[in-house]
């Protein structure tokens, strides 16, 4: 197991036209990063342009210290999970899961790969159901076996679970936490629970008007007085 790389965003600017962001800043490799922040602070954005799927219009994206910024979404060694997971409800779950092989690698051994990713996830014996036969933390143990398919070395969670009840939750956390800790993946994730991040996350980062405004230790941030705004935020999230 090598641990996950690097990703840094070096002095990134982008405007969706409405007010620039700046972001600086370095996601450590090998463990899980929670980004948080009020809303449209630019969370979701960090993680577009980490993928690829946004493009600075300054500044570049280092990934393992290897210049991406002009990589397409699929050459970069990232993936992302959204909260509507990307299912295609025509396919079988077998098949959706193995819409994340790289048929060139895996050849023939492919079956055994999607069989074995939908074991840890919890759902052997689910492969021949299509999504509409799941329920909503299936669907994301889906999603998640095609991102250990895919055996890239960062993941990127865009609020995966928002949709699901507090048990549900903990334990889909539970699982990229033993996942990550397995593979050693780098993963960053976006989420609107602050102390669910302190339980999942081994560091945090802060997003406060379109800037990183702190990071630091997952542990006991929530009580961190030298980061500008994030009281505030705390304080709102408890109202
Ligand atoms: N596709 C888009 N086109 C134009 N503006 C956008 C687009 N996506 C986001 N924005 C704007 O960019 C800013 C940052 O948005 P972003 O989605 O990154 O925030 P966020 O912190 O993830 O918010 P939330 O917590 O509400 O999801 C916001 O002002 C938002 O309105």
């Amino acid at each position: 197991m090598t641990a996950g790389p690097d990703i840094a965003l070096e002095k990134v600017q982008f405007d969706y036209g409405s007010a620039p962001m700046l972001f600086d800043v370095t996601f450590s490799g090998g463990v899980t990063t929670a980004i948080i922040g009020p809303s449209g602070s630019g969370k979701s954005t960090i993680l577009n342009l980490i993928a690829g799927f946004e493009i600075p219009d300054s500044g570049r994206i280092l990934i393992d210290r290897e210049d991406v910024t002009s990589l397409s979404p699929a050459e970069r060694p990232v993936t992302m999970v959204f909260q509507d997971n990307n299912l295609f409800a025509h396919l079988s779950v077998r098949r959706n899961v193995s819409i994340g092989l790289d048929r060139k690698t895996h050849r023939g051994a492919g079956e055994n790969i999607v069989d074995d990713a939908l074991e840890r996830v919890g759902l052997a014996g689910y492969a021949d159901r299509k999504p509409g036969m799941l329920s909503g933390g299936e669907r994301q143990r889906v999603a998640l076996a095609r991102v250990l398919v895919r055996q890239r070395p960062a993941l990127l969670l865009d609020e995966p679970f928002a949709a699901l009840g507090p048990g549900l939750r903990s334990d889909m956390l539970a699982l990229i936490r033993a996942l990550q800790q397995e593979t050693g993946m780098t993963v960053a994730v976006v989420t609107h629970q602050p102390d669910e991040a302190e339980q999942f996350a081994d560091e945090f980062v802060f997003v406060d008007q379109r800037r990183i405004a702190g990071q630091g230790s997952a542990t006991g941030f929530s009580g961190r007085q030298d980061i500008p705004g994030l009281q505030a935020y705390m304080g709102e999230k408890d109202r």
